[in-house]
């Protein structure tokens, strides 16, 4: 078992340079089964999320690879339909697009219910109900998820919730469909307009990505292209804010600082002199910070992925801070991690509230999430001695390289295995042991009279079929 061990009390300098969006790749990995030639996707990164995504493609026949640099080929033309059960499914959130993108090609599909971050109930039903106005049969049997379509139409669909999920899931499987979809209070996250993007050079007809409606005009067919992936906003954010907490000047590249706004200008008010270039941000050393407010919203507001790191931060302000998580109202497992620490917070309702300033110091901490992972780093970083981080596969979901990224700051933090007996005591462990365990999407019930596994063509679980028009 591999924890990170951080000695703390280190003041980080120099530049450290962000990957490509994690919540993009996860979804363009998946759009790229609807091409009929192979696809080029560039600047990945080198997340488990990605690897993981990358066996389920496989697992369908799907011909990869994926170099050093992050660049990925796919050539899913010899692709097959073949249920995607348990396993590889169940260790992230994002294999919830695998049911948009084999629709939008098998016009079929059955898919084990998604893992990913447990923040608290994490429903798929807007998801389920863009697909069944498009004309799918979908049902939910024994924790696996079957659509069928004879044929996709075009809807009007409205989200009852704005999900980035959903918009981008009922894109994958409109591109293909026969007429026009309209989704109405979509999500306006940078992510969807990069899949979108991919998507148009695929061949696809997109408009209004980025807005609360978006327009996609069905088209027969979709081929390769060459993309490159946006630099992800919340692996930025993460270095911002770790930087105000422990930096003496740092540069953070591959930015941009359009998607990062709603952070910049919390900090500025905390005291941050927060300086933005046109594809980095510099940010100074912090002295003095001050409390603030903060509530997540959806995009372009404060993103619930930066809500657990800005906690550690708002440990180091002078004054009683107040972080509300309007979308993850559940999304506090971090927080006995860091009182453990020696921070002063608790949970009310969907709040931490957070005196400071307070000198953190180490612990044996689990990582509960990928951000509440992320938390405890920067928590570590700050700590006095040598603190210790298991369940360290969360982090290593969303952060690709960041022990080689910070100690490239002259952190001194270390990757090491362990013996199990001395991990943390098991009640401590976190919500999903290993991913693997629990998905998130438990409230998509059954529903009396729809489709079962029965209505799956006979062809379709020897995975014969390529799903492309002849
Ligand atoms: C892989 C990926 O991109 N993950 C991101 C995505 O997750 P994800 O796509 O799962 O999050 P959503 O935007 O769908 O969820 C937003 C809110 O809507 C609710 N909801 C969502 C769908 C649904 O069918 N019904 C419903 O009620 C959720 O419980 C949540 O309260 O957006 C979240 C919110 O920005 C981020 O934290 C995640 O990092
Ligand atoms: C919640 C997150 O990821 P996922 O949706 O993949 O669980 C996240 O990136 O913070």
């Amino acid at each position: 078992m591999d924890v990170y061990k951080i000695k703390g009390g280190n003041r980080l300098s120099g530049t450290i340079k962000v990957s490509g969006a994690k919540n993009s790749a996860v979804a363009l990995i998946p759009a790229s089964i609807l091409a009929n030639s192979p696809v080029e996707i560039h600047g990945l990164p080198e997340i488990s999320d990605v690897w993981t995504l990358k066996s389920i493609l496989e697992q369908l026949h799907g011909e990869i690879t994926f170099e050093k640099d992050g660049k990925m080929t796919i050539n899913p033309t010899n692709m097959v339909n073949i249920p995607l059960l348990n396993g590889n499914v169940t260790k992230l959130r994002a294999s919830y697009y695998m049911m948009g993108a084999m629709l939008g090609r098998f016009k079929r599909a059955a898919i084990g219910l998604p893992g990913g971050c447990f923040l608290g109930p994490r429903p798929i039903d807007q998801h389920i109900k863009g697909f069944e106005a498009m004309g799918a049969k979908v049902t939910n049997h024994h924790g696996t998820i079957y659509l069928c379509a004879d044929e996709l139409r075009g809807a009007e669909i409205y989200l009852d919730v704005v999900s980035v999920g959903a918009t981008v899931n009922i894109m994958l499987a409109a591109v293909l469909a026969k007429g026009q979809t309209v989704i109405q209070n979509a999500a306006k996250e940078p992510e969807i307009v990069d899949v979108a993007a991919f998507l148009t050079k695929m061949g696809a007809k997109i408009d209004g990505a980025g807005t609360s409606i978006v327009y996609i005009d069905g088209v027969d067919e979709l081929h390769g292209t060459k993309h490159s992936v946006i630099p992800d906003r919340i692996e930025a954010g993460t270095f911002m804010i770790m930087a105000a907490a422990v930096g003496d000047g740092i540069t953070i590249e591959n930015v941009v600082p359009l998607h990062v706004e709603a952070l910049t200008e919390k900090m500025r008010e905390m005291g941050v002199d927060v300086r933005q270039g046109k594809e980095s941000i510099f940010v100074p050393k912090a002295e003095n910070l001050k409390a603030v407010d903060v509530e997540t919203l959806v995009y372009p507001g404060f993103a619930t992925d930066l809500q657990q790191p800005f906690t550690v931060l708002l440990t180091q302000a002078e004054g009683c801070s107040v972080i509300t998580d309007t979308i993850y109202s559940e999304r506090f497992n971090h927080v006995d991690e860091l009182r453990r620490m020696n921070a002063c917070v608790r949970v009310e309702g969907e709040a931490a509230i957070v005196t400071g300033p307070s000198p953190l110091t180490s612990a044996s901490v689990v990582a509960s999430d990928l951000r509440g992972g992320a938390a405890l780093v920067i928590a570590g970083l700050l700590a006095e001695g040598e603190t210790e981080i298991h369940d360290i596969y969360h982090i290593e979901r969303g952060y690709s390289s960041i022990i080689e990224k910070l100690q490239g700051l002259g952190a001194d933090i270390r990757r090491e295995t362990i013996r199990p007996e001395t991990q943390p005591d098991p009640v401590r462990k976190s919500p999903i042991q290993h991913g693997h365990e629990k998905n998130t999407a438990y409230d998509f019930m059954l529903v009396p009279g729809q489709v079962g596994p029965s209505c799956l063509s006979n062809n379709y679980m020897d995975g014969s079929g390529s799903g492309h028009r002849a």
